[in-house]
């Protein structure tokens, strides 16, 4: 089943949230995983599953980061903010790094995201 992994910083929550009831019905196709913070807003402000990892600051990026390197993702959708700099900053440069060495789809913007959510339906 395809699994895809939803992730963004506090000022792009609300652009994640609205992305994924945007797109709930073909979300609602996937295994979903999360950030710990993001994962409950989307608990609670969709009817989508999801399961929840720690919160980033406290190692949810690399939680997610380690599926990556197991080949258990088939996409992720991280809205990052460009503008605050994240005191896990090393977790969130590790998840990026991952992605790459396993060539695994990662989203960091909402365009991308829209590319990515429709490649994942083909
Ligand atoms: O910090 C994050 C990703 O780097 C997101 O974590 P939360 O979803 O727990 O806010």
């Amino acid at each position: 089943m395809t699994r895809v992994a939803l992730i963004a910083h506090d000022e792009k929550k609300p652009d994640l949230i609205e992305f994924a009831q945007t797109h709930e019905a073909q979300l609602r196709e996937y295994e979903l995983i999360a950030t710990g913070t993001t994962g409950k807003r989307l608990q609670e402000e969709t009817d989508l599953e999801v399961e929840r990892k720690e919160s980033g600051p406290l190692g949810g990026d690399l939680m997610i980061g380690a599926e990556v390197a197991e080949d258990e993702l088939d996409g992720i959708v991280f809205l990052r903010d460009p503008l605050r700099a994240q005191p896990h900053e090393p977790d969130i440069s590790a998840l990026l790094r991952i992605c790459d060495v396993h060539d695994v789809a990662l989203a960091t913007n909402h365009s991308s995201a829209e590319f990515l959510i429709e490649g994942l339906a083909d």
